[in-house]
């Protein structure tokens, strides 16, 4: 594998991370000159279905992706032992799971900076008409104060025109819309927009807005609705919130609309 790797010019570093089916290294990069994280999947260790049908997928979508708040992919190379190598930019500094586990829930001026980014980043990718679809505070990687949203594993890029209609569980319980979690035939963006509202919570309150320990018990709370963090007190925040949490998905905006939404204009 390093042999594979320098002969391609980047000299492997330490592991940062480790995937289901994956080990991220970092990396020297001669061509470009600086650090890089490698996604090293090694396909005889994986199942079927992930090299069949999410691994292609996911390598077609991010080669097309190009925006400042979305990890960019240098490169895929694939070694003749079955390895795939997706060279990748670094984010040196951790994913905002931890930044919120070690600073607590965030005033609002913070989580917005953070929150805005994210919105751009999913503007992008459902303006490009694809479906992140494992929205989580893990996959939003710190890049100093810049978020980069990374993982497209289970992303899916949607028919033009035509409406999608999936019911594939994917992602994380604790950030799965209720539709998602019933499998009933859904738009995936909606969902996208449920998990953004996940992120949101958690930026200002350091913790889940629903249990996800139940299932059964999870979908009636959120049937409910969220209890809002009392500290917002009534304002366009907690309305934001809401709106993105709403059970109904034909009711949950777009995010063209969330885009225009007053808390995200503040300065
Ligand atoms: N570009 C990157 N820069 C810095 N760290 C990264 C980068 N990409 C991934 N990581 C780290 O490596 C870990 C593993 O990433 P990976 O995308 O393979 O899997 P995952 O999302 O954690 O898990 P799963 O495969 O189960 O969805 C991440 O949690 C993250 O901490």
């Amino acid at each position: 594998m390093e042999e594979f790797l320098l002969a391609s010019g980047y000299q492997l570093g330490k592991t940062i991370g480790e995937g289901t089916y994956s080990k991220v290294k970092e990396a020297f990069s001669h061509k470009h000159q600086k650090k890089v994280a490698i996604k090293i999947i090694d396909k005889s260790a994986s199942p079927e279905e992930f090299i069949q049908k999410f691994l292609p997928r996911e390598l077609q979508i991010i080669e097309r992706l190009d925006h400042k708040n979305i990890i960019h992919v240098y490169e895929v190379l694939e070694s003749a032992d079955g390895k795939i190598y997706l060279v990748m930019e670094l984010a040196e500094d951790g994913d905002i799971f931890d930044y919120v586990t070690h600073q607590g829930p965030l005033p609002e001026h913070r989580a917005r900076t953070l929150f805005r980014q994210l919105v751009e980043a999913i503007q992008y990718c459902h303006g490009c008409g694809v479906a992140h679809r494992d929205l989580k505070c893990e996959n939003a990687l710190l890049q100093g104060r810049t978020v980069k949203l990374t993982d497209f594993s289970f992303a899916k890029q949607l028919p033009v025109g035509g409406r999608e209609l999936s019911r594939t569980f994917c992602g994380s319980v604790a950030y799965a819309a209720p539709e998602v979690l019933q499998g009933v035939p859904h738009d995936s963006r909606k969902g996208d927009i449920w998990s953004l509202g996940v992120i949101l919570y958690v930026l200002l309150c350091a913790q889940l807005p629903f249990d996800d320990t139940n299932i059964p018990q999870m979908l009636c709370q959120q049937q409910k609705g969220v209890s809002l963090p009392g500290h917002l007190g009534v304002s366009d925040c907690q309305d934001l919130l809401k709106r993105l949490l709403e059970p109904d998905m034909v009711l949950r905006p777009s995010v063209e609309r969330l885009s225009r939404h007053p808390w995200l204009a503040r300065p």
